[in-house]
């Protein structure tokens, strides 16, 4: 199944010369988002995971659909202010701006087997971020896998330390 032909490509959004990756067109497809839930299921399950982690707000899309088809747990990394409990924190930079991410500090055992979980890699701000966030809690980050990948901006070598797959590439 090419999951190509189900996302939508918007030109200069948010800001021009971004080619914006729309996944809201393969989400309302109840098929292909369930096809693209077993696809990161059976990529992700051989690494033996005891928590998928995901990035608000479309990390949450495919990673908690991972973590129920594996029957593991879910921790959502979340923007600043919105988890209720003591946090960690970390800064990172988007294809376009700056960003905080936080995840509660006692939500992973340290030494848990973890992986990460998003719809898109782009400049992989995003996943060093959230793999610092791990490294901090202690927990052992074993792979990450996203439904895209824009390889045109090199996420791939700041994530260098992780294995990495991606389903569609642009
Ligand atoms: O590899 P990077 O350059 O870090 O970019 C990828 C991240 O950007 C998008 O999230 P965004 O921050 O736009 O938030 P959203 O999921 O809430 O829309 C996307 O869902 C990834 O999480
Ligand atoms: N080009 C893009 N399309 C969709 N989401 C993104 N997040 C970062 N870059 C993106």
């Amino acid at each position: 199944m090419d999951f190509r032909d189900h996302i939508r490509v918007i030109s200069d959004f948010p800001k021009e010369g971004i080619s914006y990756k729309d996944i809201t067109t393969l989400l309302k497809n109840g098929e292909i988002y369930r096809a693209s839930i077993d696809a990161l299921v059976e990529k992700i399950s051989p690494w033996q995971p005891d928590v998928i982690v995901g990035p608000e707000a479309r990390g949450f899309l495919f990673g908690a659909p991972v973590a129920y088809a594996l029957g593991v747990g879910f921790v959502p990394v979340r923007k600043p202010g919105k988890l209720p409990a003591g946090t960690i924190q970390e800064t990172y930079a988007l294809e376009y701006g700056f960003d905080t991410l936080e995840v509660h500090a006692d939500a992973i055992q340290p030494g848990a087997r973890v992986v990460l979980v998003d719809d898109l890699l782009a400049t992989g701000g995003t996943m060093l971020a959230t793999a610092n966030l791990m490294k901090k809690i202690g927990a052992d980050v074993v792979g990450m896998g996203f439904l895209i990948e824009l390889t045109f901006l090199n996420g791939r070598e700041k994530l260098i330390d992780y294995p990495v797959f991606s389903l569609v590439e642009y």
